[in-house]
């Protein structure tokens, strides 16, 4: 079977599952600084862009990643990568008519990656909002990366990248692989990182001001947020970062800064050897809790 040449625009959204939909509600609007958009049914609607949507919560039992939505650069990419799956057996399900007005996207089509079981979700285009987003107490400028573990990340890694079209801008030896989703510029929209089992490891928004990351630390602090690793700098995309959990305990961090990929010559991707600095530049330790939760949501088809 040939490589895939799949083209992405970018990371377009995440439905996460979470056990009490009110609470998480309240706490990614007034904590995060998403703009809460509508709520359907056990479903909310979020945004940090002026797209439809970047986050949806769902009501569920188990807190996780239930989809990743992946928006191509044109509808055609979509047939292509779906016939490129039907190539390998894949299954793949079309997004049904009333799902596609719901999540205001062209339709496309799902399929579950075969070594971590994530549902993904492939469309070209999503409606606007009708209102410009404006960023509140944090200036978030986009859904930046989601990252999950894998019991076989080098089989992961080699399904997103020959059959995905991905692209490994560096790895962190037996510890974690950055892809960017090719020729979106992002050093990654997505990483793989070594796990005994498949999960969810964290969620990013980037943001555009350093003040962001240290007003958070005082937010976090003043409204008893787990904070479960930094503030600190992360030497492969050369981004400050911080972690902390969102009331389920799932991963979510804040980054400032990102190296950026040409579509061409880029250079290749770096190895880092396994030590504290190649994960935080200025040494510090991640909390136990780091990462810990978020399962994979693998009953919905
Ligand atoms: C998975 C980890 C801790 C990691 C490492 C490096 C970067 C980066 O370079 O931006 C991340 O965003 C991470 O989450
Ligand atoms: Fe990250």
């Amino acid at each position: 079977m040939d490589r895939s040449n799949a083209r992405y625009q970018r990371l377009g959204y995440l439905a996460l599952n979470v056990s009490d939909l009110e609470r998480s509600a309240r706490f990614y609007e007034d904590i995060v600084g998403l703009q809460r958009s509508e709520t359907r049914g056990n479903s909310v609607f979020f945004r940090c862009s002026d797209r439809h949507h970047d986050i949806v919560l769902h009501k569920a039992p188990t807190p996780g990643l239930k989809r990743i939505g992946w928006q191509m650069e044109a509808a055609t990419q979509v047939q292509t990568l779906e016939q490129h799956f039907h190539g390998l057996g894949i299954p793949t399900q079309r997004v049904s008519n009333r799902e596609a007005v719901d999540l205001a996207i062209d339709g496309g089509f799902r399929m579950r990656e075969p070594t971590t079981g994530v549902l993904m979700e492939f469309y070209s285009h999503m409606d606007t909002a009708s209102e410009v987003f404006h960023p509140g107490h944090t200036k978030i400028e986009r859904l930046g990366h989601v990252v999950l573990a894998s019991a076989d990340m080098a089989e992961t890694e080699k399904f997103f990248a020959e059959n995905m079209n991905f692209k490994v801008s560096d790895r962190i030896e037996n510890g974690v692989v950055h892809m960017r989703c090719f020729p979106n510029p992002l050093h990654h929209s997505f990483g793989i990182g070594a796990g005994q089992a498949a999960q969810l490891h964290h969620v990013n928004f980037m943001v555009t001001d350093m003040d962001d990351i240290g007003r958070a630390n005082t937010r976090m602090k003043s409204h008893k947020i787990p904070i479960v690793y930094g503030p600190g700098k992360h030497p492969q995309s050369e981004s400050v970062f911080f972690y902390f959990l969102d009331p389920d305990g799932l991963t979510l961090e804040y980054s400032y800064g990102m190296e950026e990929f040409p579509e061409q010559d880029a250079r290749a991707p770096r190895l880092f050897p396994m030590k504290v600095e190649s994960v935080d530049h200025w040494g510090g330790l991640p909390e136990p809790d780091f990462a810990k939760v978020g399962a994979i949501e693998t009953a919905e088809t």
